[in-house]
């Protein structure tokens, strides 16, 4: 499998507006988007960018909150109140390939591929066969960055 750039990682937060508020005014990042609801996804999403060195691309900080108690990131606040970091997201070229592959090596593929919250196709694999890390693959959208 051809592994691509680590597009996000994933920061799941109880309150949206005091994460946003804590990466704009303590951290200085950029909040790209207004939040918005993925309710397929259960999810309330805001993206932040950090600012890349010496001509190299930055770096994105996907926060998540729960939009209900049944949200997969409504689990993981209870056991982490302030939040934390959730996921982490790498770029394949295709993401059909990116499944038989992760499925060829035995690591357990969560729910069907779907389209995230950068418009493109993704799956998630499980923590317990990624040393803990729950792991987003996306394919890498075709027109650049969608964010
Ligand atoms: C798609 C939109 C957007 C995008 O980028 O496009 C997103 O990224 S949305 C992100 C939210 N969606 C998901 O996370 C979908 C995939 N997640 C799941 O299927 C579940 O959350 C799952 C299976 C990872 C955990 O399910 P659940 O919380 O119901 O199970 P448990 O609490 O029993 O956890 C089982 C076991 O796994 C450990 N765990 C749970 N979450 C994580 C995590 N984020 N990172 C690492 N480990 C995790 C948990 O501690 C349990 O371990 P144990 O030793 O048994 O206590
Ligand atoms: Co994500």
């Amino acid at each position: 499998m051809k592994l691509g750039r680590m597009n996000h990682l994933g920061y799941a937060v109880p309150d949206m507006d005091t994460a946003i508020a804590h990466y704009r005014d303590v951290m200085g990042a950029e909040v790209i988007t207004e939040p918005f609801d993925l309710p397929e996804q259960g999810v309330k999403v805001c993206f932040v960018n950090t600012p890349g060195h010496d001509g190299t691309e930055g770096t994105q900080v996907e926060l998540l909150s729960p939009l209900d108690e049944n949200s997969p990131v409504a689990g993981f606040i209870a056991k982490n109140p302030l939040g934390g970091q959730h996921h982490v997201c790498f770029e394949v070229p295709d993401i059909g390939a990116a499944r038989e592959y992760f499925e060829g090596v035995g690591k357990r593929i969560l729910g069907p591929t779907r389209i995230g919250a950068h418009g493109t196709p993704i799956f998630f694999v499980h923590p317990k066969d990624m040393l803990g890390m729950l792991t987003e693959i996306m394919e890498t959208p075709k027109n650049g960055p969608a964010h």
